[in-house]
C-alpha cells in the first residue's frame, strides 16, 4: 500500500507536538523540514519524524499533506518559495499560525492548482520552544481553529480533521477576520498587558529592591505569558498591529476612567467594576458557557507533605481513574501548596475526591 506522507515544515514546539500526536496514525509516512538542523537531527534520532529533509523544495515535493509550523512571517516566506515549484501531486495545505489575516491572504494567491489551503490554529501551547518541549498531549481538549480558503472543498476539511484527530483538539470553523479579532482579544492583547506590568513592576524595583521576593501568586499568574517566546510574540502584534492598536486605544481610555474612579475616591463604582469583572471571569469557567470545555477540578492541599504529587497520582492511578491536567499552586514563595487536578468528567472528580478524603487529603471542589 503506498503510503500517505505527511510533512511538518518548522519543527519546534507546535510542529513537534502534531508531529508526535499524528505519528500515531498508521500508514502515514511523517517527514520533517526545519531551517535548523539540529532541530531536524534530534527529530530523527527520537524517532518524532520518519524522515527528514534539509531543504523546503525537496521534502514538499514528496508530501501529500504538508502543515506549516513556522513563525507567522516565515509562514508566508514559504509559502510564496512554493509558487516557484512545480507540483506534480495535490497537495493539502495547512499552518499552525497565531493570526490568520495575512496567511489566509497569501494563501488565496496560490498559483499552483494542485494545491489547497485550509489555515489552522490549535489555540494551546506554552511559553517554551523548540522540539524538546514538544508533547503528544499538547492539544488535547484544546480549540482548534480551521479557516477554509475559497477553493478548499468538505472533502478537504474532513481530510485534514481526520489528519489532526489524534491531537484530541475541537475544531472550531472561522474566517482569518474574526479569529483574528477575538484571538486579539483573549490572547494577544494579554500578551502586551503582562508584558507591561513586568515592565512596571521592573521600574519600581530600582526604589524598592525587596520587589521580586514579593513578587505573589497574583503577579506570578497574571505575567506568566509575559516569559514566552519574544521572536514569536513580536511576529504576532506586528501581523495583528491594527487590531493590538484599537485595543490599546481601548484599554488606555478604560484606564483613564478607572484613574478617575480612583483618584475621585468612588468606592461603590469601584467595588461594582470588580464584582463585574469577577461575575464574568467566573462564568468563563463554568462547565455550560463558552467553546472551551472546561475541565472539572479538584483542590487537593498537600502542604508540607513531602511526595505527595506522586502518592496522589498513585492513589488516582491504582483507580484507573485518568487526570487530564496538574497544575502546583504556588501559594507562598517556594512552599507547595495546593494542587489542581483536572479531569474529564464530574464523574472522575467525584469519585478521585472520595479517594483522596479517605486517604486523609484535605480536598475541595469549587462551586
Ligand atoms: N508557542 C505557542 O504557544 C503557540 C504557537 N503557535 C504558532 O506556531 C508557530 C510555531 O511556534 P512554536 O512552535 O512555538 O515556535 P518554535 O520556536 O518552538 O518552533 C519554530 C520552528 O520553526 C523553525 N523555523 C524558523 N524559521 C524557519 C524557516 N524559514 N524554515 C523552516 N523552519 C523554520 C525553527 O527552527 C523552529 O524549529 C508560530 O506560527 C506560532 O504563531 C500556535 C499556537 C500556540
Ligand atoms: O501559554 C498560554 O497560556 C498560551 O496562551 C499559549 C498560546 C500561545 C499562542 C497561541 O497562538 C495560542 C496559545
Amino acid at each position: 500500500m503506498v503510503k500517505q506522507t505527511v510533512l511538518i515544515a518548522g519543527l519546534g514546539l507546535i510542529g513537534g507536538s502534531l508531529a508526535l500526536s499524528i505519528k500515531e496514525i498508521k500508514g502515514i509516512r511523517l517527514i520533517g523540514y526545519d531551517a535548523d538542523r539540529h532541530a531536524l537531527e534530534y527529530s530523527k534520532m527520537n524517532g518524532i519524524v520518519d524522515d527528514i529533509y534539509y531543504q523546503f523544495d525537496k521534502a514538499v515535493l514528496e508530501a501529500d499533506i504538508c502543515i506549516f509550523a513556522t513563525p507567522v512571517s516565515k509562514t508566508v516566506d514559504l509559502i510564496h518559495q512554493l509558487n516557484e515549484l512545480t507540483l506534480e501531486k495535490e497537495l493539502l495545505l495547512s499552518d499552525v499560525g497565531s493570526v490568520k489575516s495575512l496567511i489566509m491572504n497569501t494563501a488565496e494567491k496560490i498559483t499552483s492548482d494542485k494545491v489547497t489551503f485550509i489555515g489552522g490554529h490549535p489555540m494551546a501551547g506554552s511559553h517554551k520552544r523548540g522540539i524538546q518541549s514538544a508533547k503528544a498531549h499538547l492539544f488535547e481538549n484544546a480549540i482548534y481553529v480551521l479557516t477554509p480558503t475559497k477553493k478548499s472543498t468538505a472533502e478537504d476539511m474532513e481530510k485534514l480533521k481526520a489528519l489532526l484527530t489524534p491531537t484530541k483538539a475541537k475544531f472550531l470553523i472561522l474566517d482569518a477576520k474574526e479569529h483574528d479579532e477575538m484571538t486579539s482579544v483573549i490572547s494577544h492583547f494579554p500578551h502586551l498587558v503582562a508584558s507591561s506590568l513586568v515592565h512596571q513592576a521592573r521600574e519600581w524595583q530600582k526604589i524598592h529592591p525587596y520587589i521580586p521576593k514579593l513578587a505573589a501568586g497574583g503577579f506570578r499568574d497574571i505575567t506568566r505569558i509575559a516569559s514566552s517566546n519574544p521572536s514569536m510574540w513580536k511576529d504576532i502584534f506586528f501581523q495583528n498591529r491594527d487590531k493590538m492598536s484599537r485595543l490599546l486605544a481601548d484599554w488606555i481610555e478604560e484606564m483613564k476612567k478607572l484613574k478617575d474612579l480612583i483618584d475621585s475616591g468612588e468606592k461603590t463604582q469601584i467595588q461594582t467594576y470588580l464584582e463585574q469583572a469577577k461575575d464574568y471571569r467566573d462564568g468563563l469557567d463554568s462547565k455550560k458557557k463558552g467553546a472551551i470545555l472546561s475541565y472539572y477540578d479538584l483542590y487537593v492541599d498537600i502542604f508540607d507533605q513531602p511526595g505527595a504529587l506522586l502518592k496522589v497520582v498513585h492513589l488516582l492511578a491504582e483507580h484507573d481513574i485518568s487526570i487530564n491536567n496538574i497544575e502546583i499552586l504556588e501559594i507562598r514563595e517556594g512552599i507547595t501548596g495546593v494542587l489542581r487536578l483536572s479531569f474529564q468528567n464530574k464523574n472522575d472528580q467525584q469519585i478521585s475526591q472520595a479517594i483522596l478524603s479517605k486517604n486523609n487529603y484535605e480536598t475541595m471542589i469549587e462551586e
